[in-house]
């Protein structure tokens, strides 16, 4: 069971005996998950469920308002298996200084990086969201957490080349909460290395896992999160202009969006993709302006920087 998950689940196939030896970390109710046969009358297999989540969205694949020290990248950065160049501690700083606001007429939203200690509360979204998209039954959504947190430890190991953003929500009743989040990477040294079919250039930004909470959308949210991920892409001062990412056929949500972003299909999946029961995907791309100064990204609309208070 170990070595068939370390297959199909991580992107560098380099890590294969890691996960290895990580899949012995699972708890006795992981396995009896894994297990698992539900009720309907074909039992899903752990692997096709794995291979499923695998091909999700790119595997190759949320908050609390108190918290955190702003000095966490620069003080304690994420092990990247070697030292950090001026230039990746430059773009880290990038990352820990980052803010996105929206004023809606309903409430706010901030955006931001996320911190290590919101990972737990980042990982529920996801799997909440990955067991809605490939109709799995809620009960799967604790495995479905076992494998996103795997996945999004060896994201962070990548950090600045790759960053998790999540965005907080407060309503008219003063609440806040998480609302969405996204991950983009920016660089080669940031993609995955077995990216999703059509395959995307590997050293251009790149936008993938992007979900907002299902009480929360159709608010403008899930759009702010594009344009954040965007503002923070041209910050980070990449030599390509172009951002790329998939979006499958069957959902039009976000394909609405990305197109009407200025996103444009580039390549669809061959129906042939369906034998190897993935969905079809559309690779979707958009020319975004390269600025010299990173300032100059700054471009959000004037009620964008409507920003007060950052929660942190
Ligand atoms: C690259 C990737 O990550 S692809 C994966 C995308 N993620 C998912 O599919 C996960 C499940 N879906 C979601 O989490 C959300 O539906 C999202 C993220 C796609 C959109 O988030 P929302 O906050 O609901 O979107 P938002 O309200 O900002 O709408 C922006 C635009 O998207 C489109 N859109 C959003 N929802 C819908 C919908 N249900 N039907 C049709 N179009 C929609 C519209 O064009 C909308 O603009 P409009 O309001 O002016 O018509």
């Amino acid at each position: 069971m170990a070595a068939t998950i370390s297959f199909s689940l991580f992107s560098d196939p380099q890590k294969h005996q890691s996960l290895c030896f990580n899949t012995h970390l699972l708890k006795p109710h992981h396995h009896k998950l894994l297990s698992f046969t539900p009720t309907s009358s074909k039992p899903a297999h752990p692997l096709l469920l794995l291979h499923k989540f695998h091909h999700y969205y790119n595997f190759t694949p949320p908050f609390s308002s108190s918290h955190s020290s702003s000095e966490s990248y620069l003080n304690d950065p994420p092990r990247t298996g070697g030292f950090l160049t001026t230039q990746e501690l430059e773009k880290l700083q990038i990352l820990q200084n980052f803010r996105y606001a929206h004023e809606f007429e309903h409430g706010s939203l901030w955006v931001r990086v996320m911190e290590e200690e919101e990972m737990d509360v980042t990982v529920g979204l996801l799997s909440e969201s990955f067991a809605e998209s490939m109709s799995l039954p809620f009960r799967y959504v604790n495995l479905l957490g076992f494998l996103v947190k795997q996945y999004m430890i060896e994201r962070r190991a990548l950090l600045p080349n790759t960053a998790t953003l999540i965005g907080f929500y407060r309503g008219e009743d003063g609440e806040e909460e998480l609302a969405g989040t996204v991950e983009v990477s920016f660089n080669k040294k940031g993609s995955n290395a077995s990216p999703p079919s059509p395959t995307p250039p590997k050293d251009s930004p790149y936008i993938c896992n992007m979900t907002v909470k299902k009480q929360l959308r159709r608010r403008g949210i899930g759009w702010h999160l594009l344009q954040a991920s965007e503002k923070l892409i041209s910050q980070m001062r990449n030599t390509s202009g172009e951002v790329y990412l998939h979006c499958r056929m069957i959902d039009t949500a976000p394909f609405n969006m990305y197109t009407k972003a200025g996103y444009s299909i580039i390549k669809t999946d061959s129906i042939l993709i369906l034998l190897t029961l993935q969905r079809r995907k559309h690779l979707m791309c958009k020319k975004l302006p390269v600025y010299d100064n990173p300032s100059e990204s700054d471009i959000s609309s004037s009620e964008d920087n409507h920003v007060h208070e950052f929660p942190r």
